[in-house]
């Protein structure tokens, strides 16, 4: 939340020079409150995991936060019941017609497939569409990131050699960008994946600017100018056994998987591994929220009103 302080308190001037977000009197007195609407797109096959994930991580926050969990309707989950599913979510047909504060749409195993053979990709662009004039800003985590990516501005995904999997140092690549506030300059995150964007591919595009990235995991944190779309590639929200249990089952079947990199101590399997990138992941959720979401977000949510942040 912004700290609220007199209009003229010179330490305005101070903090706002250190990037600590201050709101004057004036517009403090001005602005209304009421709970923002967050839908939840979650595609993962281990829907109730996510959702712990997920909203652990946006339940950080002073906001109040209202959620609707979406499914695609053109997909039959194998691994979460119809029962689920028929209790706590939503499908877009019956949403469309909404207007959210914010949207996050989750990773899946699918991207070792093209994107055209997922069988939900139609129904996803067209929910990728509907969020350009229909919420205020979308989080799009790991293969959701190079769905967008792909969707929005034709960037393609690329196939690593060998697996990115692993918790991996990252550095801020723009200063003072709110999306960051509060990061230190080096954090670390996990990544789990086999396909990549390229640098140059993103770069070519002017409406999106890289915010973060790893020498060894490469491209973390897209946004565009605006902050109305942001793309993470890696996942901040896991646990600190998700790496465990994605190793565990590839050895379990047979696959070629090497130990996840720089995660268990001493590389050694039978050790628990530690949390490294909780306080990050709380930074990055938190930010969002308040600067994308919060502070951008009409009060009246049918009102259509044009961005004011620009990075
Ligand atoms: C790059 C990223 O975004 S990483 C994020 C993804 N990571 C994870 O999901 C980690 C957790 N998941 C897992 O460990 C595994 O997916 C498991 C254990 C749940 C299931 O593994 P498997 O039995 O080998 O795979 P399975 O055959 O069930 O397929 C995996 C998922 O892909 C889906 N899938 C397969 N083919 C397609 C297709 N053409 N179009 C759309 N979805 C497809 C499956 O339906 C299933 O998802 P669902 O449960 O929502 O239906
Ligand atoms: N995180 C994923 C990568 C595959 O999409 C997994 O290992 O399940």
């Amino acid at each position: 939340m912004p700290i609220k302080i007199p209009d003229h308190l010179p330490a305005k001037e101070v903090l706002e020079n250190e990037n600590i977000f201050v709101m004057d009197e004036s517009r403090a007195y001005r602005q209304d409150i009421r709970p923002l609407r967050i839908a939840i797109l979650n595609l993962m096959p281990t829907k109730e995991t996510t959702e712990s994930q997920i909203l652990r991580l946006l339940g950080n926050t002073p906001l109040q936060v209202e959620i609707v969990l979406l499914h695609p309707r053109s997909h039959t989950s194998r691994n979460t019941s119809a029962e689920h599913l028929e209790m706590f979510y939503k499908t877009f047909d019956e949403i469309k017609n909404r207007r959210f504060d914010g949207m996050i749409v989750t990773g899946a195993p699918v991207e070792q497939m093209e994107f055209e053979e997922v069988n939900y990709w139609e129904e996803l662009q067209e929910i990728f569409e509907w969020s350009k004039t229909h919420v205020t800003s979308t989080l799009h985590i790991c293969w959701a990131a190079q769905a967008g990516l792909y969707h929005h501005f034709g960037v393609q995904k690329t196939y690593l050699e060998k697996k990115c999997f692993g918790v991996f140092s990252h550095r801020i690549n723009i200063p003072n960008v709110k999306l960051l506030f509060g990061f230190d300059e080096g954090f670390h995150v996990p990544h789990s994946r086999h396909t990549d964007v390229e640098r140059a591919d993103i770069e070519a595009n002017p409406e999106l600017h890289i915010l973060a990235e790893s020498p060894e995991a490469g491209i973390y944190l897209v946004a565009t100018r605006d902050g109305k779309q942001i793309f993470v590639t890696g996942h901040s929200e896991y646990d600190p056994w998700s790496l465990k249990w994605e190793y565990d089952r590839d050895i379990a079947k047979g696959l070629e998987i090497e130990l996840p990199v720089n995660y268990y101590p001493n590389n050694d399997p039978s050790l628990d591994p530690p949390s490294t990138w909780r306080a990050h992941a709380n930074l990055l959720f938190s930010n969002w929220l308040n600067y994308y979401v919060y502070q951008e977000t009409p009060y009246d949510i049918d009102q259509q009103t044009e961005f004011v942040y620009q990075i």
